[in-house]
């Protein structure tokens, strides 16, 4: 990069004589530009006379450096100025750096404390820039630098005086930088923590030797240079390291429940969470945006206080982008052994999306108070006492988008007396740009709670539909892993039923349990392989009842009935063959059957009709026959084999445990690698006339996962072949 020069321009550094100011003037003369070394030449309490400005001058000097000395208070500001103009007939750049301390904890803290550093810091710097301002517009050019302090931004300990003025200085900065933006006058503010005369006997000396004002002066510079951009910033700086800081404030929160209420100490004191929280907080970067917000949050409290319902709504934000998409698929069983999960797993799969049941999560508010609030008077909800009993959701118009940001009401429609226990209905309302996009309803079964003489249902369930009377016509069947619960709650849900082995066991649980929506996310997936041509776009709406329990690792079997556009389904586990999710359906926009299902989804493809059968037999008689060098390579391998790009059968090779080969579903779904390659290119490779590693390079050969081990299978697979 070329040097960042300042040939031409002229300076003014106030409080130069040591320490920053110092710094800063030495580091400018050297680089051109004409100096004034401002100084009063006092000790930090304002006390005292000395010449060290003409030593800073000296130094730049010797250096072939221009500069002046200049002994003025800043409180006369107008004559540091004149003293640039006089000597070098023009001013470019004002540091403002010039300070001094007078701490005292604030009761014994006297007038003249308080003037004293005011007159210094706020009225000095107010005084050289006013003068200096006429110059900066006239040429169109000026860069000032405010200096503030993190006492001043965040408050310290017998330092009233000093951080009120430190924050004026801010307040200073920005509202110069919008009067001199039309001019190119760029007024931003440093933050510097540095060893100077006001911090010398108050930093430890360890840290006062490494906090050297050289290493915050190039910063200072390069917001000087006429290169430099920006306006009204805050710039901390420390030890070779600078951060911006701004103020940011909360989404906030209305105050009332409707425009017509009036506001109350009690209704301030009800929001005071909300008003405080930070989720979602932001910057705003203009005055004028201020009203905006402002004007906005109105009008869309308005359009919300229409939609409220007898009980009280509560709202909430959910941003999400692809790496929330992914990490979700992996919480719902989608494989990278599966071709077809691609999709869902590979942001940068030119049809990646999300899968359908993704934007349930939404709705999902767990901090929301909505349904302990609704519950009946002596009936409490909470984690300790709730199971998810039902789950809807409908895709109002368009499939929402791979990342982007909702509001979302809550609001509790119902809470059920079933008896023993209570269900909540919760109803979400999901709009994107205000547009209502998703409509959900969750059933929070909230156990023991009932009895309380309420009704039993009620007419704004979404209700559960019987599956027909007849053989299903599809089924898949879909091992959950032993860590699927760790897995889906990096998608938000953290209930510690489905993780911690204390609370499962209290909750009267072998082990922590499965999240409802987990399974319901397996069995979706099948469906949308085996009817919905893999396309999430094709739902219209999902509606499942949680019957039992689920453990991890479990095997979850979905079974199906095609009925018009409407697939009935129940998933069953196979280990137990009871009806985990019941009454289940899912609507579709168009039926596409059998669209590209993945093989972990299917059961085992009979196998007489494939030319490998025979093959593999060959594999396994060619491991068997060579055990050194199978256990050599030693790790597990998948291979799917494809027919017309569609995955017909799955074969694991599982060097580790005694070199079986066997087909049909994974068994531990945790291959170190996994291959997909066409039945004929395998025959090929079989025979010897390709090699592996070709066919790899060519893409004939997929590999996920380690591909130096499925490098070092080839000879293997081909010296098994060839017996
Ligand atoms: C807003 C954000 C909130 C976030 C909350 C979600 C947080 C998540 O982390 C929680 C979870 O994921 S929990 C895991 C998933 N859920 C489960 O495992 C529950 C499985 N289901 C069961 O155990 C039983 O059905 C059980 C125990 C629920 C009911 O069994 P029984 O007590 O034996 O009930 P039964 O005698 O069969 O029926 C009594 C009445 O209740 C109705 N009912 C039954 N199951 C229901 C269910 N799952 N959902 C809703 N209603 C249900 C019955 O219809 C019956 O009513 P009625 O007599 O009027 O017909």
């Amino acid at each position: 990069m070329d040097q960042l020069r300042f040939d031409g321009r002229v300076a003014v550094v106030t409080g130069a004589g040591g320490g920053l100011g110092k710094a800063y003037a030495l580091l400018l003369g050297s680089r051109g530009a004409k100096v004034v070394v401002n100084d009063l030449g006092s000790a930090r309490d304002g006390v005292g006379k000395s010449n060290f400005a003409d030593a800073v001058v000296k130094e730049i000097k010797d250096k072939g450096g221009e500069a002046v000395a200049d002994y003025n208070s800043v409180v006369e500001g107008e004559k540091i100025i004149k003293t640039a103009l006089d000597n070098f007939g023009r001013i470019d750049i004002l540091i403002n750096n010039a300070g001094i301390l007078r701490d005292k904890s604030f009761q014994k803290m006297s007038d003249q404390d308080w003037d004293l550093v005011h007159a210094v810091h706020l009225k000095g710097a107010f005084k050289t820039t006013q003068v200096a301002w006429e110059t900066f517009k006239k040429q169109k050019f000026g860069r000032v630098i405010m200096t503030s302090s993190n006492a001043g931004l965040l408050g310290n300990f017998g330092q009233a005086n000093y951080s009120a003025a430190k924050m004026g200085l801010v307040g200073l900065a920005s509202t110069l930088s919008i009067e001199g933006a039309k001019y190119n006058i760029k007024v931003n503010t440093i933050v510097p923590t540095a060893a100077s005369r006001l911090t010398e006997d108050i930093l430890p000396p360890d840290m006062y030797q490494a906090m050297k004002p050289e290493l915050i002066a190039p910063v200072v510079a390069y917001m000087s240079h006429e290169s430099f951009e920006d306006s009204g910033l805050i710039i901390d700086s420390t030890l070779g390291f600078a951060t911006k800081a701004h103020l940011i404030r909360s989404q906030g929160a209305p105050l009332r429940r409707k425009p017509t209420d009036p506001v109350t100490i009690e209704s301030v004191k009800e929001k005071w969470g909300e008003v405080v929280n930070m989720n979602g907080a932001r910057r705003i970067d203009k005055i004028a945006e201020v009203t905006v917000d402002l004007v906005e949050k109105l009008q869309e409290f308005e359009e919300r206080s229409k939609l409220d319902t007898d009980r009280e709504s509560y709202w909430a934000t959910y941003k999400y982008n692809s790496k929330d998409l992914v990490c979700y698929a992996l919480g719902i069983g989608a494989s990278v052994v599966n071709e077809s999960d691609l999709r869902f797993l590979y942001e940068s799969h030119e049809n990646f999306t999300a899968l359908p049941t993704f934007f349930i999560l939404p709705g999902m508010v767990m901090e929301s108070p909505v349904i302990s609030q609704a519950m009946p008077p002596g009936k409490h909800a909470d984690f300790t006492n709730i199971l998810h009993g039902e789950q809807y959701i409908e895709f109002v118009d368009q499939f929402p988008g791979n990342e982007g940001e909702f509001t979302i009401r809550n609001y509790v429609v119902d809470v059920l007396d079933k008896g023993s226990s209570a269900v909540a209905i919760v109803n979400s309302e999901v709009f994107q740009d205000r547009q209502l996009v998703l409509r959900t309803q969750q059933h929070i079964f909230v156990l023991g709670q009932g009895g309380f003489g309420g009704a039993r249902n009620s007419s704004r369930a979404a209700g559960v539909q019987s599956a027909p009377r007849r053989e299903p016509d599809a089924r898949v069947t879909q091992r959950t892993a032993d860590d699927q619960a760790a897995l889906y709650r990096l998608s938000g849900d953290l209930n510690p039923l489905h993780i911690d082995p204390n609370v499962a066991t209290a909750s009267g649980h072998p082990k922590p349990i499965l999240h409802g929506l987990a399974s319901l996310g397996f069995s979706v997936r099948h469906i949308l392989a085996k009817y919905a041509g893999n396309d999430p776009s094709n739902f219209k709406a999902i509606k499942a009842r949680f019957a039992k329990p689920v453990l991890p690792g479990q095997t979850l079997i979905t079974e199906m009935w095609l009925e018009g556009k409407r697939v009935h389904f129940q998933t069953k586990l196979k280990e137990t063959d009871s009806v985990v999710i019941a009454g289940a359906y899912v609507d579709l926009k168009n039926v596409v059957k059998d669209g590209n299902s993945s093989p972990t989804t299917q059961s085992a493809p009979s196998s007489s009709n494939l030319k490998s059968d025979s093959l593999f037999a060959k594999i396994e008689d060619g491991i068997k026959a060579n055990p050194d060098k199978a256990k050599s390579v030693g790790a597990v391998f998948l291979y799917n084999i494809t027919e017309n790009g569609k995955t017909v059968k799955q074969w694991t090779l599982d060097l580790k445990s005694g070199l079986t080969v066997y087909q049909g579903e994974p068994k531990t779904g945790k291959a170190d690698t996994t291959m997909t390659v066409s039945d004929n290119d395998l025959m090929d490779i079989a025979a010897g006339t390709l090699s592996p590693q070709v066919a790899y390079l060519k893409g004939k050969i997929k590999i996920a996962g380690n591909i130096m081990l499925a490098q070092k299978l080839g000879p293997l697979l081909k010296s098994g072949a060839k017996l």
